[in-house]
């Protein structure tokens, strides 16, 4: 039987990665997974209390762990963590396995989505989320342009739009 295609989406935080990602999978009949709710479940905590009793160190082994295993199977649309672009082995399964959608989204943007939501361990200091998110950008943007095979913008259209606007450009 022929491959079944991966679609990776990959991208900062609050670019819609889960939430689109859902709508991908339901529209092409493809098993969603998403590597920070894999880790939840395999750990059976909250990616905040991983990030506490872990550090983000020990974050990241688990996130490399979880994309290495997922990224076995076939016919999934994955959403990615925002930051498991910082591995190169992770950058190297991603590309070689599927095909690879990084969303980008304005700052602004990320700071309204996720503003209101306090699981995202990175924003839960001192700093301003702006400026850790520009911080973020500036470091991880080039590595998701570096594997991506096309950019999509989150910031126009809804996330089913943007689903359906993916799949146009996939071509299947
Ligand atoms: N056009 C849109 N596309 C995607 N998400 C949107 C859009 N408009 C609003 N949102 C909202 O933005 C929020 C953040 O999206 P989501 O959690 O999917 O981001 P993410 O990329 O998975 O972030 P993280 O890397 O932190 O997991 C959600 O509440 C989602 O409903
Ligand atoms: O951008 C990041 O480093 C993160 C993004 C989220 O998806 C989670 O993986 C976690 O909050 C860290
Ligand atoms: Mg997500």
């Amino acid at each position: 039987m022929a491959e079944k295609r991966n679609i990776f989406l990959v991208g900062p935080m609050g670019a819609g990665k889960s939430t689109i990602g859902r709508h991908l999978a339901d529209m092409l009949h493809l098993e969603f997974y998403d590597s920070d709710q894999e880790i939840e479940r395999r750990t059976g905590a909250d990616i905040a209390w991983v990030f506490d009793l872990e550090g983000e160190e020990g974050f990241r082994v688990r996130e490399e762990n979880v994309i290495q295993d997922l990224t076995e199977l076939q016919g999934i649309v994955l959403a990615t963590g925002g930051g498991s672009v910082l591995s190169k082995e992770t950058r190297n399964r991603l590309s070689a396995r599927g095909i690879v959608v990084y969303l980008e989204t304005p700052i602004e943007k990320q700071v309204a989505r996720t503003q209101r939501d306090k699981r995202r361990p990175l924003l839960q200091t001192e700093e301003a989320p702006k400026e850790v998110l520009e911080r973020l950008a500036e470091e991880r943007n080039p590595l998701y342009a570096e594997i991506a095979d096309f950019t999509v913008r989150t910031d126009e259209q809804s996330a089913r739009a943007v689903a359906s606007q993916i799949i146009d450009q996939l071509g299947f």
